[in-house]
């Protein structure tokens, strides 16, 4: 049972312990890369990575555009680590363990977290293409116990009941529509509400139609438990999905989803995605407390 397996606070210390000295970055800002959109560590400078398989404690990546692979570098003056590849609660991982990292970048004096991911659209007027900024989300496996804050509460991360109602930076989001606006892609942004399902499998039609009808613009199989551990640690978090396909409501209509197509559009749309990420980094204000945290 997931909520039975424990993570000590010395376990993700020692993860963040060999990182530090392996690297001399100490990243102030962490990217999650979704599905395709792995280009995002290309443009840190002065990089070291490190193959999932060779971090103490890291779970490994098994999900085909996820290339395990942990980046450290600079970016226009702030200090990153780019994590190519995430962890799914589809591949057999714990959500603790899905989550492992963003504790470990805390713990390493990362203040803000950026989240990207590939998702099908819902809403309307969504195109494959779009950018969606996430404004909130709704945890579908969190509904029915599926939480990676379930089991004993760690306090020196964060509080037993944390408040999810502004876990998305209002700040960040503004920041990025007036970025879209002077780099010419406004057209492509939207904002929405993401919403995490278990997957594997792309959903049913008749899914796709509760999903709707429950007012979610964007479905996904991610994000939503690293959002969720790392607003409880204090993290300030932005987060974006990539609309890689409309999920098929009608079932008049012959159009299928499949990882591919999800990893093409990734691919089409990573120059655009790489520039909204790279100027928020540039624009966003850190408060400069180098490694200085309250989870330790
Ligand atoms: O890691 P993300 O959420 O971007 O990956 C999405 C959801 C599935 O893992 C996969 C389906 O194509 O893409
Ligand atoms: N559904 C769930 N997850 C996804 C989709 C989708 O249509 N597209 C990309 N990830």
């Amino acid at each position: 049972m997931h909520s039975k397996e424990q993570i000590s606070h010395d376990e993700y210390q020692t993860t963040a312990d060999w990182l530090m000295s392996q690297t001399k970055h100490r990243p102030q800002v962490a990217i999650i890369c979704g599905s395709g959109l792995g280009m995002l560590a290309d443009s840190l400078k002065c990089q070291n990575s490190f193959a999932y398989s060779d971090i103490p404690g890291f779970p490994q990546s098994t999900v085909q555009g996820h290339a395990g692979r942990l980046v450290f570098g600079d970016l226009k003056g702030k200090s990153c680590v780019c994590m190519q590849g995430r962890f799914h609660m589809y591949e057999g991982h714990s959500l603790l363990k899905t989550t492992f990292p963003v504790r470990v970048f805390k713990l390493m004096g990362v203040e803000t977290l950026i989240v990207t991911n590939a998702a099908g659209s819902l809403a309307d007027g969504f195109q494959p293409g779009d950018i969606m900024i996430i404004k909130d989300h709704i945890n579908f496996p969190g509904l029915v116990g599926l939480n990676p804050l379930c089991g004993p509460n760690d306090e020196k991360f964060g509080p037993r009941f944390p408040a999810m109602s502004d876990c998305y930076d209002k700040g960040l989001r503004c920041l990025v529509m007036e970025i879209a606006k002077q780099i010419g892609v406004a057209g492509l942004l939207q904002e929405g509400v993401y919403a995490m399902v278990g997957g594997p499998n792309f959903e049913t039609i008749a899914e796709a139609r509760l999903l709707h009808r429950l007012g979610v613009d964007a479905v996904g199989m991610s994000t939503v438990p690293e959002v969720i551990v790392a607003t409880h640690c204090g993290l300030r978090v932005f987060g974006l999905s990539l609309i890689t396909n409309k999920v098929v409501k009608s079932y008049e209509d012959s159009d299928s989803v499949n990882h591919d197509g999800v990893l093409e559009v990734g691919r089409l749309r990573s120059q655009t995605v790489q520039q909204l990420v790279t100027e928020l980094i540039s624009r966003m204000e850190i408060n400069n407390n180098e490694n200085s945290n309250n989870a330790s």
